[in-house]
């Protein structure tokens, strides 16, 4: 007892000391100062509970740091994490090396030889799932159906998480539904679509006839292509070309925007308030704005019955007069950004894929033709016909696994803790889906890195293993718009073909290195499309 009646003299006498250390720095005698009356006492408690504040919030401060670098248990293999930034630096210095995120992060797993990659990119931890049992486990459990719920995600959304593209449960279900029932209603993948196709497709012969030999790159007329056909089934009217150029304009900065944010704002979304231009963030904004507007302006065109016919827009809007409490026009805005965002430039830069690798292949150029010309002389093509011509669809098929558009699908979220591989992946982590490693995968595939259309032919003559391949996706999230994609794909590119022999006039062939960033596209190139004389 008496022991411990020294103990706690001595103590006080320690945290008097102490107290009088502490009131001497500039700081607290100011606080200690302004806020008593000079009483002593007074002071010392004041400075005592200054000190318990400052020493709850370190040890808060030092616990996040500790918690911040230290993984949870069984987390997928993958490099150190450090306080705030994870493992950001050796992820950006494999993507240098490697050329893109996509093959950094495939080389990273490689080392840690996993087919479940954990990492953590400032403080969001990511697992990135390779191989195609984990591939297809992810494609179709319904614990991966979630999208995360950053602020990068919500930024893409207009600020918040709704549309399709990102939101999920109820919303998302809902919604999916009445977007796809709806678009089918209006003729998507139907015969109506494919006349739209068709009629794109006259509008780029005719593009490439104006220039007369000239060598054209071929990626603004496709982009423009797909972007009508968007629009005319959502918005239920052609636009005209000035518009959808500056629209076509507004979604490449958009792009570029978030490829560039994508490393900063997203890690730390905090720095747009200390960098708002240099993070990209008022750029995004703006350019967010001025998607709205246009979308804004074809809404009220629609509220005041001035399109003809009938339409996505009008289907929505006749939803939202039955006050269905998820129904409302920031979401039907979200929504028609969705459709344009997704659906342009995945369709126009796989067929500028097709065009590039044809341009770089006389044979294979040569014998899509024999097999177009045989089978469909100067007959239209239309997607019935990709039954027929086994040649021309294999070829866009292995221009779909050579060029994976989508190269890291997702992102995903999990909605309660799961396992894979022996790997623990927690509740809520951003799941990312290695769709490129699946399609070069040696296992899968004789010689992966070798262009080789005749993969996806069996002995029989017939189409096979058309199924290895994602570029869709596949499960309940999978492409809405594959239809569209793929019927587009095949009559443009058929119908080019039949018509022009694709030259090269520089005697150096293209590169076929695809740029990486959010999705593949190729670098830009020109060609010579030469009328056929047949
Ligand atoms: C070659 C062209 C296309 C490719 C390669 C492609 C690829 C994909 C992939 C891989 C996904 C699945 C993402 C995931 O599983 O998390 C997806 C989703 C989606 N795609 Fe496409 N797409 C294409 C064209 C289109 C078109 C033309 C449209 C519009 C009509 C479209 C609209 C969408 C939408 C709205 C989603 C989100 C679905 C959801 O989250 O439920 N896509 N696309």
């Amino acid at each position: 007892m008496e022991n411990s009646n020294e103990q706690s003299v001595s103590d006080k006498a320690t945290l008097q000391v102490s107290l009088h250390q502490l009131e001497r720095t500039p700081a607290v005698h100011y606080f200690v100062q302004s806020r008593i009356g000079r009483s002593g006492d007074c002071a010392r408690d004041y400075a005592a509970m200054l000190v318990i504040i400052i020493t709850i919030l370190a040890v808060l401060l030092a616990g996040y740091i500790i918690k911040s670098f230290k993984k949870p248990p069984k987390f997928p293999p993958g490099p150190k994490w450090y306080p705030v930034v994870g493992c950001t630096k050796i992820v950006n210095e494999m993507s240098r090396q490697y050329g893109c995120q996509w093959k950094g992060l495939s080389n990273l797993a490689k080392q840690y030889s996993t087919q479940v990659l954990g990492i953590k990119l400032g403080l969001e931890p990511i697992v990135v799932v390779y191989g195609d049992h984990n591939v297809r486990r992810v494609f179709t459990e319904k614990v991966f159906e979630g999208r995360p719920n950053n602020f990068f995600l919500r930024l893409r959304c207009l600020g918040k998480k709704m549309g399709i593209t990102f939101a999920d449960g109820e919303l998302w279900k809902e919604h999916r539904q009445f977007t796809v029932k709806h678009l089918k209603n209006v003729g998507f993948g139907k015969t109506a679509m494919e006349g739209e196709i068709q009629r794109e497709l006259q509008y780029i012969i005719q593009y490439i006839d104006n220039h007369n030999n000239t060598p054209i790159n071929p990626k603004t007329i496709l982009a423009i292509s797909v972007m009508n056909i968007l629009w005319k089934f959502t918005a239920g009217e052609h636009i005209n070309m000035e518009r959808l150029i500056f629209l076509l304009d507004l979604l490449k900065a958009r792009s570029k925007a978030f490829t560039m944010a994508g490393g900063w704002l997203n890690q730390w979304p905090w720095i747009r308030f200390l960098f708002p231009n240099g993070s990209g963030y008022n750029l995004i904004r703006k350019i967010n704005q001025q998607l709205s507007d246009i979308i804004e302006e074809a809404i009220l065109k629609h509220k005041n019955e001035s399109i003809p016919g009938n339409d996505f827009i009008y289907m929505f809007l006749n939803k939202i007069k039955e006050n269905r409490e998820s129904f409302t026009e920031e979401q039907l805005k979200v929504i028609c950004l969705d459709l344009l965002i997704a659906g342009s430039q995945t369709t126009s830069n796989t067929l500028e894929f097709a065009i590039l690798g044809v341009l770089r292949n006389k044979i294979i150029q040569e014998k899509i033709f024999k097999e177009i010309h045989t089978i469909l002389g100067n007959k239209m093509p239309s997607w019935s016909d990709s039954n027929r011509l086994v040649y021309t669809m294999a070829y866009l098929y292995e221009i779909q696994r050579y060029f994976t558009i989508v190269p890291l699908a997702g992102p995903r979220r999990v909605s309660k803790d799961v396992t894979m591989d022996d790997f623990l992946i927690p509740k809520d982590t951003t799941v990312l889906i290695s769709v490129g490693d699946v399609h070069f995968d040696p296992e899968m595939w004789e010689a992966p890195d070798k262009f080789m259309p005749e993969r996806f032919i069996d002995d029989k003559g017939k189409l096979t293993k058309t199924e290895n391949i994602y570029p869709f996706g596949i499960g309940r999230r999978r492409c809405p718009g594959d239809a569209l994609a793929k019927s587009f794909i095949f009559i443009v590119f058929v119908g080019i073909l039949q018509k022009y022999q694709i030259v090269c006039r520089d005697d150096e062939l293209p590169s076929d290195e695809p740029i990486v960033g959010l999705i593949s596209s190729a670098r830009p190139y020109t060609a010579e499309f030469r009328m056929r004389n047949t």
